[in-house]
């Protein structure tokens, strides 16, 4: 079976050759949503999440591009944490506020923190999204399992493991925000991120975007997608942020 696996210097080198090695490697399976998908497993190393161009303008698919910061505010400060009671979940909740059954809550992060400052090199500092008592049964399911910390060589390391991860209309977004999760928990600590590991066990493109993704490829190789992968500078004065 083949598998995508890739090391990268960014985030936008990252994403982009990852969509490149998905057209190669990806094989059509079904979809609960009555389309078929192209899909391989992935894991994607990124050496320098916070080099820049550190951002790639073909990955955000968001209302506006604000919503890229948007998004980061959603997972690291619970800006729709409101929402939680409607939607099931939000990736802030269950990091943040992991609720037990008998309501106990956890702040899993926050524990992390405290590990990690007492041994940076612990194999344990670990938070998981998944609650079987109730994502077994639940139409959305988080798609984000584990996140995993550790302090190597003086930097923060950072593995994240999704179980489904649409890889044209949702990876790079993910991957930015959860990047900037792992700077948050490295400011906690006192030092600085180091590379990012994201895996997912379905790594997919829909059917209806095939045609897009097949040109995406086609200028990827070419090198011509280059001139959308921005500096966060220069992002802010396009997004107007
Ligand atoms: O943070 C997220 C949340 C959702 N999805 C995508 C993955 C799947 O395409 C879809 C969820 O569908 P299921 O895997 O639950 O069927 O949403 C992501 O890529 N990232």
């Amino acid at each position: 079976m083949s598998i995508v696996y890739l090391e990268a210097d960014s985030l936008p080198e990252a994403w982009e050759r990852s969509l490149v090695m998905l057209s190669e490697k990806g094989v059509v399976i079904e979809t609960e949503y009555n389309e078929r998908s192209i899909d391989a497993p992935a894991v994607i190393v990124v050496r320098n999440p916070f080099s820049e161009p550190r951002i790639h303008l073909k990955g955000i698919v968001a209302g506006s591009l604000k919503g890229l910061f948007e998004y980061v505010d959603e997972i690291i400060h619970g800006i729709h944490d409101y929402l939680v009671e409607k939607f099931g979940y939000t990736y802030h909740e269950r990091l943040f506020a992991y609720r037990l059954p008998d309501g106990r809550i956890v702040n899993q992060i926050e524990k992390i923190v405290e590990k990690l400052r007492k041994t940076p090199y612990t194999r344990r500092a670990q938070a998981i999204t998944w609650q079987p008592w109730k994502d077994l049964e639940t139409e959305h399911p988080p798609c984000l399992q584990r996140i995993w910390f550790r302090v190597i060589d003086g930097k923060l390391v950072m593995h994240i493991h999704m179980r489904s991860n649409d890889a044209f209309k949702a990876a790079f977004m993910n991957m930015y925000a959860f990047t900037e999760l792992q700077r948050f928990v490295a400011n906690e600590l006192g030092v600085e991120p180091g590379r990012y590991i994201h895996i997912a066990d379905s790594y997919h493109v829909y059917e209806r975007d095939w045609k897009w993704f097949e040109k995406f490829v086609e200028q990827a190789k070419s090198g011509e997608l280059k001139r959308f992968w921005k500096t966060t500078e220069e992002f802010k004065k396009i997004a107007k942020v």
